[in-house]
């Protein structure tokens, strides 16, 4: 019961973002198809008497300070999820991040997801499937999506989800930006250049068609994202990017969620090798650039004791 304990947990991809008005809340009613892609945070957990977490950044985010300890979303999944047990959180947690940084990619969701898996196993407490998915749907709207992985339909506000047919795999080149955007700002500016929007976000039925018949190019044809232009509005070089991954090979290119980081669905694992090798002339902007398959697994024990 309390061996060390490590988590992966994967980032994501909106196949399809179709977004609503917003809500009296202020969020914005989503019908989303998430993917779970091959690029992962893992975070480890350690028995401890007090509480404390270190996030390990790899040199190419160029030295980017994450919120400290008090504010990390570790912490505040870890507080809710003792609070759920009456217990109080004690652990020594170390994240190593992949995932870009306010990306788009649910980097910091796919850490509450993680914590929330380890702790339950570091603390014994064997929360039900039922209440982890409801605690991670309180910490974040694609928290609930990093437990799950997969591919899934997202309603609500983005925390119910729902598996769905997949057939395929799928083959993505993911190029992150340094900067990041901030996702209450993107979805803001969605607003500025949709005062009407319906209530109802759009369907995905082609779209679920595609992934289920595993086609590439039917798939590609049917990706969606509502807040692409208002990203690309706020960083205009971002459309100069997607039509680059596209002139060199990709099927399609697409904003990531709130973005900035640029995906492009390839063909085949060459092809995404191909698409990533034509960005290589451009590292002082792009540092890395990454190949990723999907669908994966979400958010799950790689260590047992
Ligand atoms: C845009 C998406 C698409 O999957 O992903 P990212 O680009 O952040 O990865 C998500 O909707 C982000 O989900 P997440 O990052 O968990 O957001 P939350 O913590 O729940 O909310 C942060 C803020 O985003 C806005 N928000 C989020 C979800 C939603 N359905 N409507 C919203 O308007 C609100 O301003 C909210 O205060
Ligand atoms: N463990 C964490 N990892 C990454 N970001 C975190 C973490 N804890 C808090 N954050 C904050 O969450 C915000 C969103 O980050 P992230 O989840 O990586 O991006 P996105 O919402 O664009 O997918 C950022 O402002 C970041 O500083």
């Amino acid at each position: 019961m309390n061996a060390e304990r490590t988590v992966r947990a994967p980032a994501k991809i909106n196949l399809h973002l179709g977004v609503g008005a917003p809500r009296e809340d202020g969020y914005h009613p989503l019908l989303t198809v998430y993917q779970a892609v091959g690029l992962h945070d893992d975070l480890t957990a350690r028995p401890s008497d007090t509480w404390s977490v270190e996030v390990e950044v790899p040199d190419w985010m160029g030295g980017i300070a994450l919120p400290t300890v008090e504010d990390n979303i570790v912490t505040r999944a870890a507080r809710l999820l003792a609070r759920h047990h009456g217990l109080e959180p004690t652990g020594a947690v170390h994240v190593v991040k992949s995932i870009p940084v306010a990306g788009g990619m649910a980097g910091g969701s796919a850490d509450a997801a993680a914590a929330l898996v380890a702790l339950d196993r570091l603390w014994g407490v064997q929360t039900s499937d039922d209440d982890l998915l409801r605690i991670a749907g309180e910490l974040g709207s694609d928290v609930p999506f990093a437990l799950v992985g997969g591919t899934a339909l997202g309603t609500g506000r983005g925390e119910l989800v729902a598996p769905v047919a997949d057939t395929g795999t799928w083959w993505w080149v993911a190029v992150p930006s340094l900067d990041g955007l901030s996702t209450p700002a993107v979805y803001r500016h969605f607003d500025e250049l949709h005062p009407d929007a319906a209530p109802e976000p759009p369907a995905a039925d082609d779209l679920l068609a595609a992934l289920a018949a595993g086609d590439p190019h039917a798939l590609a044809a049917t990706l969606r994202n509502d807040l692409q232009a208002p990203a690309i509005d706020l960083r205009p070089e971002l459309g100069d990017l997607l039509d680059r991954g596209e002139a060199e090979g990709a099927l399609r290119g697409l904003i990531s969620g709130s973005g900035p980081t640029c995906v492009f669905l390839c063909e085949s694992a060459d092809a995404a090798r191909a698409v990533a090798g034509a960005f290589a002339d451009d590292s002082d902007r792009h540092p890395v650039v990454l190949v990723a398959n999907g669908a994966v697994a979400g958010a799950h024990l790689v260590t047992y004791g």
